[in-house]
């Protein structure tokens, strides 16, 4: 498509502000051609949902009784950060209604009465927004999705610039998880062979971006992607999904599905980690299919510094280094960092650019 066209077909739709959910209220049955993606980007292989490999699955049930068990679980946590760079967590202490309720609260708000809904529709940098397609303006073909994003990396926002329907559960849900990321950060330096707060004590869990997601049902899966495949920013990603299914994450150049455990949290590590862990963990690449049942549902915190770490140089961590594991990349301050991410939107591997 001609790019001037492209440019205004995406700002009369992002000028509806009623997202992806729109065009399905309004009943299409063909997808406009601002979200039809390359054969390539879809290609739903053969080996998806393969049915040798499992992204594993951890207990932290018992870690707090028993020494054993956390030791355990720690070697889990490293080798599935490793080999996989995804696993799933039960028993971590979050209580399953307050998922469903955080689930219900992420729905609440897109099927919400449009006129309120369209009242935090922009792309300005505030404490809640909801978009469709944060980098709807960028070459990308868009994708199959609406989002909100709630910023926690500084302080709470006050209570009325958070949406009604999903207020209290996301202050609540936001809490448990940045509670429940202390514990991971403590398994996962561990895991690399470091005191158990050193992540901690370096503003890994400084601050939290909780990001809901919305994919309506569509009309032709087939031509488009709920998001295209790309690797998060962060240290890691905790992520809730309803139980529609459709993550898969990119193993051994196979596409393996993630399936949905009513219980379960899934972890991720981000490209922050990868690089502070020089390349021992993975940030693994990952995607959502579209489907014609859906809406699917989920909410990714990603776990991320504070605006106090700005001053802070990062690296590749120091006492993971020797003579045979050299540093692999360049260090650099958190401003820099995401100020090449966002001009690079996911194209070239960013984490590429900080490569020695
Ligand atoms: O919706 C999902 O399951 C995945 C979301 C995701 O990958 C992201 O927000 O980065
Ligand atoms: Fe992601």
């Amino acid at each position: 498509m001609e790019d001037s066209k492209r440019v205004e077909e995406l700002k009369a739709f992002d000028d509806t502000k009623l997202g992806v959910k729109g065009l399905v209220d309004e009943g299409i049955t063909k997808i406009p051609s601002i979200f039809h993606h390359p054969l390539d980007n879809i290609k739903r292989v053969s080996e998806s949902g393969h049915k040798d490999y499992t992204i594993p699955i951890i207990d932290l049930g018992r870690i707090h009784e028993d020494s054993g068990e956390r030791k355990r679980v720690v070697e889990r946590v490293k080798e599935a950060s490793e080999t996989w760079g995804f696993f799933q967590i039960v028993n971590h202490g979050i209580p399953v209604s307050t998922l469903e309720e955080m689930l219900d609260g992420v729905v609440r708000f897109f099927e919400q009465d449009s006129e309120v809904k369209k009242e935090f529709y922009t792309r300005d940098k505030k404490p809640f927004i909801f978009n469709s397609n944060f980098n709807l303006y960028s070459n990308a073909p868009a994708n199959w999705k609406d989002t909100f994003i709630c910023d926690r990396t500084t302080n709470l926002p006050t209570l009325g610039d958070l949406p009604s329907v999903c207020r209290d559960i996301l202050v609540e849900y936001t809490d448990e998880v940045s509670k429940l990321g202390s514990l991971l950060f403590e398994l996962l330096s561990e895991g690399l062979g470091l005191d158990r707060t050193y992540l901690a004590d370096i503003g890994c869990n400084g601050g939290l971006y909780a990001v809901g997601h919305y994919y309506p049902p569509c009309p032709e899966p087939e031509l488009t992607m709920g998001i295209t495949k790309h690797a998060d920013v962060d240290f890691i990603t905790v992520l809730l999904q309803n139980q529609i299914g459709g993550l898969q994450v990119l193993h051994q150049d196979m596409w393996i599905d993630l399936p949905p455990l009513p219980e379960a949290l899934v972890v991720n590590i981000g490209d922050f980690l990868q690089l502070l862990s020089n390349d021992k963990f993975k940030s693994a690449q990952h995607r959502v299919l579209a489907n014609r049942v859906s809406p699917r549902v989920s909410i990714a915190c990603f776990l991320t510094t504070s605006s106090h770490s700005n001053a802070r140089i990062y690296g590749p961590i120091k006492e993971l280094l020797s003579e045979e594991n050299p540093a692999k990349y360049r260090e650099f301050s958190v401003p820099e960092f995401l100020a090449h991410y966002s001009k690079c939107a996911n194209q070239i591997p960013p984490l590429m650019h900080f490569r020695i």
